[in-house]
């Protein structure tokens, strides 16, 4: 059931407003939204950034936002959108003057519902670098501005384990858990919802979901796109603490979670951080290779002996009864061989079967674009003998009825109507942060070389043995 847009009218603050992701996915994900029907009826974006800024220039910015990440549906909202936006410059924490913003949501309140302190729903999303995520609640908390709002922290929350729990500790002196909205978007994908609901809704799927039938767990995200466009925040960042910590765990932690005591969003939610907390501290030594792609370094924007990963190959272990001894591979890299993200279940089968060899048998999700599930599986060949060969179901969501939302806009939603199935918990990422740790002493490997186009470097290749690596294999 889609919820229907509350009467209540919304104002959405969107900070960083002229950034990569606002421009590339938040302001996109709006105008879906507004196509749709799912708005309120009366409804804001208030941009903001450090600077002052016309509402033309603007509305410029969501114009050329639409043109270049937009879709038809969300392009067609263009002009409604732009009916509704203003600029404001953003608080700040150091100054005591609050600047035109407080001002400017009072004008708005009473804009949408005639009167200076009528009730409107006000979320603010830090669409901002995450060193800002500490002093930019601070200057709301100062400036009088967290009462009662809903806020959208972006990923990475926190870029260490210090760094995650002072970030918690402030947001916590600030506002309640429930005002707190943490956007992981491999969450939002409408194939990742269909990891739990494929499982926990088919018998002869959850009942494989174990390591009686599962040998291999592979969530593998290979990524032709380099990372020109953001080479500074590349380089101070990099794939193992872009990808890994975040969207790779969370999607290992979807696959690896307990069914939850009922299934209400609230339990899955649970179920689904509880497991983090079984995710066994990686072991650099052993299970983790890291690489870097040839001409990295000769990236403007990135230092010229930069150590920085921007490929990681893990082997992590999850401490569960149900999972106990099988292998979570987790991958991905930028500018390698192909672009995918595949969890892949490798089944377990007998080696032979009547003196014939068996092939791969195996359930795999794409989470990209509107999903696939596939089952691969080993058949006879048809034909006189009895020969074994291996064929492939296809399930494509495209071709299911219904009408996919992207996942900022799914998960945009969720917070509109106040849905927290899909966003991270503090205990979650707290455990994530604790499994991840290992990676940032003084064992963490050297990246390897790897080629651009290639699969990475050869070494990852032993982690996922004896089955081996199903993408690029
Ligand atoms: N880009 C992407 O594809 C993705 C990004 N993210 C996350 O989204 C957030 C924003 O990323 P992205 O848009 O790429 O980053 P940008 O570098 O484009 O920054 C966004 C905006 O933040 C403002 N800003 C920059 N520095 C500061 C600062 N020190 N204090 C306050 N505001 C500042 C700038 O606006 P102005 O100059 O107008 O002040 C800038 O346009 C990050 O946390 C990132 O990790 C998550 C997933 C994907
Ligand atoms: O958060 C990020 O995700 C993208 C991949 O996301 P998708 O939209 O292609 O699903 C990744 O390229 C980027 O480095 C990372 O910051």
């Amino acid at each position: 059931m889609v919820p229907v847009p509350s009467d209540r009218p919304l104002v959405l603050v969107l900070h960083g407003a002229r950034g990569d992701l606002s421009r590339r996915m938040v302001i996109p994900a709006l105008a879906t939204l507004d196509a749709r029907g799912l708005l309120p009826e009366r409804w804001a974006l208030v941009g903001t950034g450090r600077n002052d800024l016309e509402v033309e220039e603007f509305r410029d910015v969501v114009r050329e936002s639409l043109a270049e990440f937009g879709d038809d549906e969300s392009r067609h909202a263009l002009d409604d959108v732009l009916e509704h936006v203003a600029w404001c410059r953003d608080v700040s924490e150091e100054d005591d003057d609050p600047g035109t913003l407080p001002d400017a949501l009072a004008d708005l309140r009473e804009h949408l519902t005639g009167d200076r302190a009528g009730d409107v729903l006000v979320i603010h999303y830090l669409a901002v670098p995450p060193e800002s995520f500490v002093p930019l609640t601070r200057a709301l908390d100062r400036h009088g501005l967290a009462e009662g709002i809903r806020i959208v922290y972006e990923k990475p929350y926190g870029t260490s384990p210090e760094s995650f729990r002072e970030l918690d500790e402030v947001v916590h002196e600030v506002f309640d858990e429930d005002q707190v909205f943490r956007i992981d978007h491999f969450l939002g994908k409408e194939a990742t919802q269909n990891l739990h609901v494929s499982r926990f809704a088919n018998e002869l799927i959850g009942g494989a979901w174990d390591r009686h039938h599962v040998a291999q767990v592979q969530i593998d995200v290979p990524e032709t796109l380099g990372v020109d466009q953001r080479a500074e925040f590349y380089d101070a960042t990099g794939a193992a603490l872009d990808m890994l910590v975040t969207h790779l765990f969370q999607v290992a932690a979807q696959v690896a979670m307990e069914p939850p005591t009922a299934l209400a969003s609230d339990d899955l939610a649970a179920a689904r951080e509880d497991v983090i907390t079984s995710f066994r501290p990686l072991d650099p030594r052993e299970d983790v290779v890291l690489g870097q792609v040839e001409g990295y370094q000769g990236i403007e924007g990135v230092a010229d002996d930069s150590p920085v990963d921007t490929y990681v190959a893990v082997r992590m272990w999850v401490d569960t009864d149900r999972w106990r001894g099988v292998p979570f591979l987790l991958r991905t890299g930028k500018q390698m061989a192909a672009s995918a993200q595949q969890v892949t279940l490798v089944l377990r089968a007998p080696d032979e079967l009547f003196g014939e060899q068996v092939g791969p048998n195996r359930l795999e999700f794409s989470l990209k674009g509107g999903g696939e599930v596939r089952l691969v599986t080993t058949v006879k060949k048809p034909g006189p003998n009895l020969e074994l060969t291996t064929g492939t179901v296809r399930l494509s969501l495209d071709d299911v009825p219904g009408a996919s939302l992207p996942p900022y806009a799914g998960l945009l939603q969720d917070v509109l109507v106040g849905d927290r199935t899909l966003f991270t918990t503090p205990a979650g990422l707290d455990a994530a942060w604790r499994a991840f740790e290992p990676l940032l002493g003084d064992d963490r490997p050297e990246p390897l070389p790897y080629a651009r186009g290639s699969w990475g470097p050869e070494a990852a290749r032993r982690l996922a043995e004896p089955h081996g690596w199903v993408l690029g294999e």
